[in-house]
């Protein structure tokens, strides 16, 4: 089967104007392998997300065998099926009670019959569980972190796809697990089936890949197959993908005075090259590792002589330290002699500022960073707003008083950024599914008249349950609200000068401040996890859902791995805190203050209290 990509482009969920990736054309055909590589932030999930039909095309299309994937907003179930897509740290989506749960939840897609998936499953753990270890029905959490990793690459091996596509497959996975992870992605080359690997591990995959796609700023700025790639240093620096080990290697020899090829992919290849190019220089002092002076210094590339301690490409993060000193230092040969890179070759560190800065403006992005005159606004009177919406609806018992609270709570919702809105809104549905069985639950009667037990359904229970969960509604809305449109540091200083003056009382008013800022803290952080989630429910569930939607029978595999993922997070953050020694008290005077009361806050705040007055009068 072939991938095709025509023109293809990718849009940033909440802003469809701003291109993760440029239009693209590209065809991966059935048996290869292709490694994406690129600095963080390049795009390569964003790519990986496209070719698996996880993420619509702004423009342009995708096509599985040349049929196209996207109609009418969805991707059919039969197109999902021959796509696998594993993500970054996939242990992270177990979820279920067993392990053969597990494999079952992946594989229920395909329907096979029960002697085909027990089939598929015995394939699967041949390959992914040299130890066995993945006993059926064993929990999943029982595993060690690398255990659950395996298993979780096992289930998506399990369904066969015709083109597995992996976002870092090697970060987090023991030697071992890696030999396995390049010998099933052989066998699937021999067997015809194609892969994509978005990886910064380039001395684990290149020797494997038939060909390299460079990612950079969210365009294809090199595609070559790997040994051309290793001969141009230059593009790895400049895309700051950073060198791979056989690169670094050969430059080191040439800085000793010995020409190696760069592009041997293993460590036999390089011990081959090394024999030979010592068998060609009988001049070269071994123990020394000297040239004697009648023997030319080769220069292949004279940029890369002195660069001796080249890191190695594994990480990533190599190409800064690089490029700085190929930049700023004039290399030393062996002889002592300054070299000067060559106007042309030069990479200039503004251009490398620039992109940096950009990707630290980016990375930086989260669901609060909109920068609009909402956020701007003190955080002092966003708190006594916030606390006047709430105290609004919390007074009112009747559904007049309740629908009057909940006017200015939209409108204060409507003046959100479109990506605060949309997050909302997903935050919103699997709430509103909440709320509609509870009140159907609420309303539900059972009778035993007549002896025999009878169901029946009370409107008025189900009424006061729904107004109970009406006025909900409207707080959790205003703490939404407060919680998308105002950054931490300014919704903690704002707690904190309000909260100060209790301070004189003795009364716990740091701890109180700490805990509430942090629960505040945690509301984007539950959103962004749960659009994470999704995708990858979407991914394993290949339901024909448009974008952002997960089916109901899914819920279990979206929650009970987001919860676990939030504990992970506040038990990290609490460490943190602890290790920092940080209390309510210290992070009172953490920050500068961030408060700056204008006209706009006064008129909030006197709009507030009479709407509140309103509110009561009503009451
Ligand atoms: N949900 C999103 N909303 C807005 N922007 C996003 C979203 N996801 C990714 N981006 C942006 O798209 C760009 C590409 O991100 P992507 O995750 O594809 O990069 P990457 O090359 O895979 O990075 P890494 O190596 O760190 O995984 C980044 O600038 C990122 O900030």
């Amino acid at each position: 089967m072939t991938l095709t990509l025509n023109q293809a482009s990718a849009a940033a969920p909440d802003d469809p104007k701003r291109l993760l990736l440029q239009p693209l054309d590209l065809t991966l055909d059935a048996g290869s392998i292709t490694l994406l590589i690129g600095q963080t932030g390049s795009g390569k999930s964003t790519l990986l997300q496209l070719l698996a039909g996880l993420r619509a095309p702004a423009a342009g299309e995708v096509r599985l065998d040349g049929e196209s994937l996207w109609r009418k907003g969805r991707v059919e179930r039969r197109l999902l099926l021959p796509l696998g897509l594993v993500f970054q740290f996939p242990e992270q989506q177990l979820f279920a009670r067993t392990i053969r749960h597990e494999f079952a939840y992946s594989l229920r897609p395909f329907r096979l019959s029960p002697g085909e998936e027990e089939q598929r499953i015995r394939e699967a753990r041949n390959v992914w569980d040299g130890r066995s270890v993945f006993a059926p029905e064993l929990s999943p959490f029982t595993l060690s972190g690398g255990q659950r990793r395996r298993l979780a690459l096992a289930t998506t091996a399990a369904a066969d796809p015709a083109w597995l596509l992996m976002d870092e497959p090697t970060a987090g996975l023991e030697a071992a697990g890696v030999l396995e992870l390049l010998a099933a992605i052989r066998e699937r080359r021999e067997a015809g089936a194609g892969t994509v690997i978005a990886t910064h591990d380039l001395d684990t995959f290149l020797p494997l890949a038939d060909r390299v796609l460079v990612l950079q700023d969210g365009q294809v700025a090199a595609d070559l197959p790997p040994r051309e790639l290793c001969a141009q240093p230059d593009l790895l620096l400049q895309t700051r993908v950073g060198l791979p080990s056989c690169t670094a290697v050969s430059a080191a020899f040439s800085r000793h005075g010995l020409t190696l090829p760069p592009d041997r992919l293993t460590a036999e290849e390089m011990a081959e090259a090394i024999a030979a190019a010592l068998e060609a220089a009988p001049a070269w002092d071994a123990d020394g590792m000297q040239m004697s002076p009648a023997v030319p210094v080769p220069a292949p590339n004279e940029r890369y002589r002195g660069n001796s301690d080249a890191p190695s490409s594994r990480t990533g993060t190599g190409g800064d330290e690089e490029t700085r000193q190929l930049t700023e230092n004039p290399r030393q040969d062996h002889t002592g002699r300054g070299i000067s890179p060559s106007a042309d070759n030069r990479i200039r560190p503004s251009a490398l500022l620039t992109s940096q800065e950009e990707i630290a403006g980016a990375g930086s992005r989260n669901l609060t960073s909109s920068g609009t005159w909402l956020q701007r606004l003190d955080p002092r009177s966003k708190w006594l707003l916030y606390v006047l919406l709430v105290a609004g609806g919390l007074l009112q018992e009747g559904w007049t008083g309740l629908t009057i609270a909940l006017i200015p709570v939209l409108l204060g919702i409507l003046t959100l950024p479109r990506s605060g809105l949309r997050s909302l809104l997903k935050f919103m549905k699997p709430l509103g599914i909440f709320f509609a069985l509870s009140i159907g639950l609420a309303g539900l009667t059972l009778t035993t008249d007549g002896g025999w037990p009878s169901f029946g359904f009370s409107a008025e229970q189900a009424g006061t349950t729904t107004l109970r969960l009406y006025r909900l509604l409207i707080i959790t809305l205003a703490s939404l609200w407060f919680a998308v449109s105002t950054p931490y540091g300014r919704m903690t200083e704002g707690l904190n000068w309000a909260l100060g003056h209790l301070r004189n009382m003795k009364l716990p008013v740091d701890s109180f401040a700490l805990a509430v800022s942090l629960i505040f803290r945690f509301i984007p952080m539950i959103l962004s996890e749960w659009e994470r989630f999704s995708l990858i429910v979407r991914a394993r569930g290949k339901a024909p859902l448009r974008p952002g939607t997960v089916r109901f029978r899914d819920i279990p595999a979206l929650v009970v791995p987001l919860l676990l993922s939030l504990f992970q997070r506040a038990e990290n953050m609490t460490t943190a805190m602890e290790m920092k020694g940080l209390s309510g008290k210290s992070l009172q005077s953490a920050r500068p203050s961030l408060l700056s009361w204008k006209r706009i806050d006064t008129m909030l705040a006197l709009l507030g209290v009479g709407w509140l007055a309103v509110l009561i009068a009503l009451r």
